[in-house]
């Protein structure tokens, strides 16, 4: 078994009296694709908003390469290899969609670049923006101000701002929501391609089963926010608790 990047143990939080995410223990390894599923108001964007840090935890912890982040903010577990898409890098409306991808990159370094002279640092900057810009087909909208961009192409350009800080563990989101046909197929094989280039762990909540077909080495399931099913995609989708859960019926037998 590879390295594992990403662990949660016994996570748990509260709102009130209700357990949204219920002691989930899990550990993601490197260049494993999981797919989180689970009905409506399982838990799965509460897990992640514990995982990525917008949320405090109840109880529990989570561990990336080993070093428990529980405590550390949303940019501090950034800093440290942890990158969410949609969520994390905002985008800059106002500006063009090559300076929205120079700024990550520019973050990302922070006190490296100073190394550089200034002028090289910006050449370089914007050779690798390019190069980023390439991957996800918008090179040629560079020049173009992000709020003009169709909703696809914004979210292209999340996944590009997202590629552009090199984490090792990346978070997807229902990451072809709202996206044409055509659009949804570059954002799919680039998750594909970080895979298997980069021998990163990646995590992706999707309701859409011919995504998770394509894309999943396993699946682990929320109900209620407990993890109930986790295993290869075949199995775990044909197994009766997952077919119980998505016809919405009691699990008290798990
Ligand atoms: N900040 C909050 N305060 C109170 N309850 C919350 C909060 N965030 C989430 N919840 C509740 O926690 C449960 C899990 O919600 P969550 O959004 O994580 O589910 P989900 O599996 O992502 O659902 P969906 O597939 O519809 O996006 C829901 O009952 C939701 O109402």
């Amino acid at each position: 078994m590879t390295q594992v990047l990403l662990e949660t143990d016994g996570l748990t939080v509260r709102f009130g009296g209700h357990v949204a995410v219920d002691a989930v223990s899990c550990a993601f390894h490197a260049s494993e694709l999981t797919a989180i599923v689970g009905p409506n108001g399982a838990g799965k964007t509460t897990y992640f908003n514990l995982i990525s840090g917008q949320i405090p935890v109840s109880a529990g912890s989570v561990s990336l390469m080993g070093d428990d982040i529980t405590r550390l903010s949303v940019s501090e577990r950034c800093k440290r290899g942890l990158g969410r898409a949609f969520q994390l890098t905002n985008l800059f409306p106002g500006l063009s969609v090559l300076e929205n991808v120079r700024l990550a990159i520019q973050a990302h370094r922070g006190s490296k670049a100073s190394l550089l002279t200034l002028a090289d640092s910006h050449h370089a900057v914007t050779v690798e923006a390019m190069s980023v810009l390439e991957r996800v087909r918008l090179d040629t909208l560079r020049d173009q101000a992000v709020s003009e961009l169709s909703h696809g192409n914004q979210r292209k350009l999340e996944v590009a701002m997202l590629i552009a800080i090199d984490p090792k563990v990346y978070m997807f989101d229902e990451p072809t929501a709202g996206m044409s046909v055509d659009e949804a197929p570059v954002v799919l094989d680039l998750i594909a391609e970080l895979k298997a280039e980069r021998d990163r762990t990646i995590l992706l909540v999707e309701h859409k089963m011919d995504v998770i077909r394509t894309l999943a080495d396993r699946i682990i399931v929320l109900h209620n926010g407990a993890l109930v099913a986790d295993g290869d995609p075949a199995e775990v989708m044909a197994s009766d608790v997952v077919q119980d859960a998505y016809m919405g019926k009691e699990l008290a037998d798990v």
